[in-house]
């Protein structure tokens, strides 16, 4: 409230100039930004963006104190202009507040998706996406063809979640982009929930809609969940039809009236959450791979050694399985290197508070938009030395993981409202790399194609231009 604003003692951070605040502040790279301006104001930064009162951490301490220790102020999201399309934020894991209707849907996603049992019933399917993903990568290998590691690890981290939930493949390899009904409505929904959208930082402007950004919303989400709404209409008729032959998928738990009345969700909400977890989960996962893929073809030695322990602990078999991922410490320590340097979400999911609470002597009033700056942690020098060069080697011998227990190290963000996703890349990951690495060397037509580091800011923070490279059999 605006009297505790007076009361308190807000954080520091640059002088706001009247009505605009800081927002030019952000440009167009906001990660890299908000790190120059906190070597200034120091780890926990007041900005007044427009009219939304904002503090970004930028330390493992201050993550610490905001998302573990007051997780109860702030684990609410903050709910932006995109996300209210179709109502989906009252609707949506990913933005309603921690309550009982959130407890049901993650407590769902843990039991149905993610539980150690579904992820061990899961690698079946796991192979088999991975065999289609390696008779693409042949295909291009005999053909003398590059391969656009982006686009094929989107394609593979797609199908994957969508015939986990639906037991449809969303996406091909060899399509083109607009060919594709499914990847168009996906990629339309990741981009809208992507842009920075002014009416989010001054309420005045909602009405006005100044970028078209709630247009856009509405007609992207509205296509995406309509899709979702035949695929259950379809799935009821099936159904109806065929008692004997059942779909082993999410749709089906959600669907069978034995098993789904415990979480007791309406058709729609299970297509609010189909949405959630295939736009929250394909793209960071290639995104990851992406980066892992330009690191490893910039450092030829790097990828010697990943090479050599792979070649060692696979030996004539093409696919790992996820039971060798615990026998290559390399290979998991280049994931590791690659989610310090490249995370995939540089400012996490915004939070904001819920009331009025006192951190470390400075006050954050109730309906702060709350900024996790975990880019800037991962390049900080007084956390990891030479943090501006890509080593594995720092995360052989050391614990430090990224499960939300090291707080220099939180791409899946932490604390209760942690990515529910996270056990499952973590097996992606290490499969897709394990097969690229081992089967093939990787050819760059121009060197500084994998030196071109650029970033691409949205939904995920990707290569400005995909990484595009020939694979030919060593
Ligand atoms: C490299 C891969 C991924 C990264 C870097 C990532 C990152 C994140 C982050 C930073 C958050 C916010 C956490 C917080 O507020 O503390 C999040 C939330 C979420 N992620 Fe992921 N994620 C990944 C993969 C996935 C996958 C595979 C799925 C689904 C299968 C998924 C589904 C979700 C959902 C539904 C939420 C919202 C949870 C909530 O608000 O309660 N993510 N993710």
């Amino acid at each position: 409230s605006n009297s505790s604003r007076h009361r308190g003692n807000l954080a520091p951070g640059p002088y706001p100039f009247p009505i605009i605040g800081n927002i030019f502040d952000l440009g167009r790279k906001p990660h890299q930004s908000l790190a120059k301006l906190s070597k200034t104001y120091g780890p926990l930064m007041s900005l007044h963006l427009g009219s939304k009162y904002t503090v970004v951490v930028t330390s493992p301490e201050m993550a610490k104190e905001i998302l573990q220790k007051n997780d109860k102020v702030f684990s609410s999201r903050n709910i932006h202009v995109a996300a209210q399309a179709h109502d989906h934020h009252n609707h949506s894991m990913g933005y309603l507040p921690v309550g009982s209707q959130w407890n049901k849907i993650r407590r769902l996603c843990r039991e149905q998706l993610f539980s150690i049992q579904c992820l061990e019933a899961g690698q079946g399917l796991r192979q088999e996406k991975l065999r289609q993903l390696c008779d693409y990568v042949q295909e291009c290998c005999l053909s003398g063809q590059v391969v656009d590691i982006g686009k094929a690890a989107f394609t593979t981290t797609l199908n994957l979640m969508s015939v986990t939930l639906v037991s449809v493949d969303f996406s091909n390899y060899k399509g083109s982009d607009s060919s594709n009904e499914w990847e168009e409505a996906i990629l339309g929904v990741m981009n809208v929930v992507g842009i920075p959208n002014f009416a989010d930082f001054f309420p005045i402007l909602k009405l006005v809609d100044p970028q078209g950004v709630k247009r856009k919303a509405d007609k992207c989400f509205g296509r995406l969940l309509e899709m979702f709404e035949d695929i259950i209409n379809q799935r009821i008729e099936y159904s109806k039809n065929n008692n004997s032959t059942k779909k082993k998928d999410l749709l089906e738990v959600l669907l069978d009236p034995t098993h789904g009345s415990e979480y007791n969700l309406s058709s729609f909400e299970i297509k609010h959450l189909l949405l959630d977890l295939i736009v929250g989960g394909s793209d960071p996962t290639a995104t990851i791979i992406e980066w892992a893929m330009t690191e490893l073809l910039r450092n030829p030695k790097i990828m010697s050694t990943a090479k050599d322990e792979l070649k060692s602990v696979l030996g004539g078999n093409k696919q790992a399985k996820e039971s060798d991922i615990l026998r290559l410490p390399y290979l998991q320590a280049v994931v590791k290197e690659t989610f310090r340097f490249h995370p995939p979400g540089p400012l996490l999911i915004p939070r904001s508070s819920d009331y009025d609470t006192d951190i470390m002597g400075y006050l954050i009033p109730k309906n702060t938009q709350i900024i996790v700056n975990v880019w800037a942690m991962g390049r900080d020098s007084s956390l990891w030395s030479n943090p501006d060069s890509f080593e594995p080697e720092r995360f052989l011998n050391n614990k430090v993981d990224f499960k939300g227990r090291d707080f220099e190290l939180i791409p899946f963000g932490a604390g209760r409202r942690i990515c529910p996703g996270m056990p499952l890349t973590d097996r992606m990951v290490h499969l897709v790399l394990a097969y690229l690495i081992h089967n093939f060397d990787w050819v760059i037509g121009k060197q500084t194609e994998a030196d071109d580091t650029g970033e691409k800011f949205g939904l995920s923070l990707h290569r400005a231009a995909p990484l595009k490279a020939l694979p030919i059999k060593p």
